[in-house]
């Protein structure tokens, strides 16, 4: 019987009240334990005060979700942030040291939107702070004056590398995903290869080329209702199966 996977899932730190909370949304939690299978818990943004060793020892795969909060820019190299700029430098400080050390443990990662961004930065990328800015492209934001459903509804089509994982996944050239970021990939980083990208030419997915696991990150937002989505589903059964793999490894 195969032990099933505990797969942690990145929170974001923010202050409610007095007090300071780490949290996950919920539709992350239900896609990692009905989509992947897996035994969904928080991952918080503690920073060092845990050793990064600790968390790869326990952990059968590590999620790092969407976010309204910006990667730090200092994190890049980027321009400094408009003041008033959502930031989480906890977020920042545990997610991106522990992306790269995961990938090269062959922990499998998956990144979604701010988790994909930050997996580009991880890996030595830049990001492009304001997309709407470029008249080159198109604007991906979502309009958060909208009920859920519009604001998580399909918005554009990405095309999918010919040889990519994807590619393989979705058995067609392109599919529709939804859109709610501000931020993209700037400069791809290091050992990165695309998967997809949108109609505008912005980078929506890749994965890390020599991984020795699951090390893949798309722009849009499969959690979303991933049940009535094949890709979707599909992607989370990839990583699932991924996390199970690293969880029943005979040593
Ligand atoms: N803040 C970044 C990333 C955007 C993002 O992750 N949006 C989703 C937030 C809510 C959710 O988790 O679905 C950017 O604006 O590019």
């Amino acid at each position: 019987m195969l032990r099933k996977p505990l797969v942690g899932i990145i929170a974001d730190r923010r202050q409610l009240g007095n007090h300071a909370f780490h949290c996950v949304g919920e539709k992350y939690i239900t896609a990692v334990s009905d989509g992947a299978g897996a035994y969904a818990t928080i991952l918080p943004a503690l920073m060092d005060r845990v050793p990064i060793e600790d968390t790869l020892s326990h952990f059968d795969g590590l999620l790092f979700t969407g976010s309204p909060s910006m990667v730090g820019a200092e994190h890049y190299g980027g321009a400094v942030q408009p003041e008033g700029t959502w930031l989480d430098p906890y977020r920042d400080a545990t997610a991106l040291p522990l992306i790269r050390a995961a990938v090269d443990a062959g922990v499998p990662v998956f990144g979604i939107c701010r988790g994909f961004q930050e997996m580009n930065v991880a890996f030595g990328g830049s990001l492009l702070q304001a997309i709407q800015t470029d008249p080159s492209k198109l604007d991906h934001r979502e309009d958060d004056s909208e009920p859920l459903d519009v604001q998580y509804a399909p918005a554009h089509e990405v095309e999918l590398v010919e040889g990519g994982l994807l590619r393989g996944i979705a058995r067609t050239k392109r599919v529709l995903v939804n859109s709610l970021h501000q931020q993209g990939v700037d400069r791809l980083g290091k050992g990165l290869r695309v998967e997809a990208r949108a109609p505008d030419g912005l980078i929506e997915a890749f994965r890390v080329a020599d991984a020795k696991s699951f090390a893949l990150a798309v722009q849009w937002h499969p959690e979303w209702r991933f049940a009535e989505n094949s890709m979707s589903a599909a992607l989370f059964a990839a990583f699932g199966d991924a996390c199970r793999q690293r969880g029943n490894a005979v040593p």
